[in-house]
């Protein structure tokens, strides 16, 4: 079966490398893709000295956007969503995500951090819904046509079309990860502006409703 990683990225040079390391030497991932989204710095370079396949977009287009052409670049029957800012990321991580699906026939799990940090614990516990982490069957990626729209809001988009189309979901939990916060990445400020535009985002896709019939 072919599994294949997407992980959008935008300006993660300091960040990807170590998140592309674990998963292309992972023996059930078949093909690794990264989306630098419109990145200014050198995400898209250090990607491609890692020998992964890169998408090299000029413009900043949202993550839902990344990912959809991430999925696009692959017949890939099982997509593997990780961020490019993980610290911790261990093969086992992988597994927990994967094997709920090729195991058990689960359509979606959805990772929630444990015990990585006091405040990214925190924020996932209180939204799981929010986590960038997942495997997902292809077919239900297809069911979803603008997730180029959504922007931040990708995660609320997968997570609504799951429930109302009874898509079977799995959380599972991924001890001792963490990622880097907005603000450790931008500084206080720009870092707080970023999080209040990422929740506009992610508030316009709440009423998001596409029903596959
Ligand atoms: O316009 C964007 C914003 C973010 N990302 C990527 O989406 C993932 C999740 O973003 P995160 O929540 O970490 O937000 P950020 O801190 O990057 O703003 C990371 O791999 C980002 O690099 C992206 O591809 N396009
Ligand atoms: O945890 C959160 O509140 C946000 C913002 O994370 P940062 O701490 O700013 O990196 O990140 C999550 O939500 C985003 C929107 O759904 C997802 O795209 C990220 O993958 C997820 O980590």
């Amino acid at each position: 079966m072919k599994i294949a990683a997407i992980i959008p990225a935008y300006n993660e040079e300091e960040r990807i490398a170590q998140v592309i390391n674990v998963v292309k030497n992972h023996d059930i991932i078949t093909e690794t893709i990264v989306v630098s989204d419109g990145s200014e710095d050198n995400t898209a370079t250090v990607a491609q000295r890692q020998m992964v396949e890169v998408i090299d977009l000029e413009k900043n287009i949202g993550k839902g956007g990344a990912m959809k052409l991430g999925i696009e670049a692959t017949d890939a029957q099982v997509i593997l969503f990780l961020d490019a800012d993980l610290v911790g990321l261990t093969k086992r991580h992988i597994n927990k995500l994967i094997n709920p699906i090729i195991q058990e026939d689960i359509d979606m799990t959805v990772g929630i951090f444990n015990q990585g940090r006091v405040a990214t614990d925190l924020a996932q516990k209180i939204t799981p819904f929010l986590s960038g982490q997942r495997g997902v069957k292809r077919k239900v990626l297809q069911g979803i046509s603008n997730l180029d729209m959504t922007r931040f809001g990708v995660e609320v988009a997968l997570t609504k079309y799951v429930k109302e189309n009874e898509v079977e979901i799995k959380e599972v939990v991924l001890e001792d990860l963490t990622h880097v916060m907005k603000e450790e990445k931008l500084g206080i400020v720009k870092g707080f502006l970023a999080r209040l535009k990422m929740y506009w985002e992610i508030i316009k896709n709440i009423p998001y409703h596409r029903r596959k019939n």
